[in-house]
């Protein structure tokens, strides 16, 4: 699991990021304190455990709006909201946190952020006076906000490597697709397009985490994002469907397994074989059959539930393109023409793969 998807205290980082992410108003009136360089200490919640370590202050009770936040944080003290962070329900108080609590911050602003944190489990956010920085506290997690210009010079950097591995990986499936229906198929081919989908992948997390973070000012990555994997998440499911171990309908829990190792290391064969079902000590160099369900997806007007049917019957795609017209038209819902077309598109296919192919 990575840092970003860890829970602290029922939260995870990414939901905190886009609480506080830019369009919210809780980051406007944040960015207010630190323009007007007056510091700040903010306790989002207030619960039991918070009052325990509030001092002194008064009640506000008054809906919460930037301008507002801005003006209490010219007064000394915390700052207090409720708990979805739209009401602002006390200020000037003097946090008191159990000074046995371990902190690593030095000022006193930061150590009792860090410690009414760890102490309460809510979120506190730290607004530093002299350094220009926003720090984010909560449970044990600490993070420092990055500036907005330097995240989003990143994500167009990501962005553009993204647009990289696809083109590979766009290369890699029709390299696959000819290899398809020449049935001359090994583990090695399916493991290379697999992890290249999930290079893809790894990128496709990085990005979301700065689209988190960038909140409104991330609009335009998100649609790039969108936009450059479109269908991506269909036919990364197809392909483990037409080579996982057993007919089962697991795969889309299987590319969820390989979304959720993708965000920690870079995956070994043995664990893409074991995530396909397969031994970890598989001869890779083993020819192996396509079920058949990416390739008839590509073609037109074939319905999913006449695939279906056809997988079912044939078993792989081999056996499916020997088939002749009048055993294709033995399959409940294809008629004649239909079998034809089937022929059609996929000997059309078999011709722009081999176009296409660069092997
Ligand atoms: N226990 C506390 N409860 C409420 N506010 C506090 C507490 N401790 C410090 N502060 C606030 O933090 C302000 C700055 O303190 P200090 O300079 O020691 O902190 P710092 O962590 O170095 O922060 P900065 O980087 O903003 O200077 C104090 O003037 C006070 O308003």
């Amino acid at each position: 699991m990575s840092d970003r998807e860890k829970k602290f205290s029922g939260k995870t980082l990414n939901d905190i990021l886009q609480f506080v992410a830019p369009g919210a108003p809780i980051r406007e009136g944040i960015e207010n304190v630190l323009r007007a360089k007056t510091g700040g200490l903010i306790v989002v919640g207030h619960n039991d455990k918070v009052k325990e370590v509030i001092d002194g202050g008064f009640y506000i009770h008054s809906a919460f709006s930037p301008a507002h936040l801005y003006e209490l944080a010219k007064m000394d003290g915390a700052i207090i909201l409720s708990d979805s962070g739209n009401k602002i329900v006390f200020a000037n108080a003097q946090l008191v946190p159990d000074s046995s609590i371990i902190s690593s911050e030095t000022g006193m602003r930061h150590r009792t952020a860090e410690r009414v944190a760890k102490q309460t489990g809510n979120l506190v956010i730290a607004i530093s006076q002299r350094r220009n920085v926003i720090t984010l506290y909560h449970g044990e997690l600490r993070y420092v906000l990055r500036d907005i210009g330097v995240i989003l010079t990143k994500a167009n950097q990501a962005i553009q490597t993204l647009e990289k591995y696809k083109s590979v990986l766009d290369q890699s499936i029709v390299n696959l697709g000819a290899l398809e229906l020449e049935e001359m198929v090994t583990f090695r081919d399916v493991l290379q397009v697999l992890h290249r989908f999930e290079m893809v992948l790894r990128i496709k997390n990085e990005i979301n985490d700065y689209v988190n973070e960038l909140g409104a000012e991330g609009h335009l990555i998100r649609l790039q994002l969108t936009e450059l994997l479109s269908n991506f998440e269909e036919e990364a499911a197809l392909l483990i469907r037409d080579y996982k171990y057993g007919s089962g309908n697991d795969h889309y829990p299987i590319l969820k397994q390989l979304q959720d190792l993708s965000s920690l290391d870079l995956l070994e064969d043995a664990i893409l074989l074991k995530l396909l079902g397969y031994s970890p000590f598989t001869n890779i160099d083993e020819v192996i059959m396509s079920r058949g369900y990416r390739i008839l997806h590509k073609i037109p007007r074939l319905p999913g539930i006449i695939i279906e049917k056809l997988v079912t019957k044939f078993l792989n795609l081999k056996l499916i393109l020997r088939a002749s017209v009048e055993q294709l038209d033995e399959v409940d819902g294809i008629g004649e023409v239909r079998a034809k077309k089937i022929k059609e598109g996929l000997k059309r296919l078999h011709d722009q793969l081999d176009i296409d192919r660069q092997i």
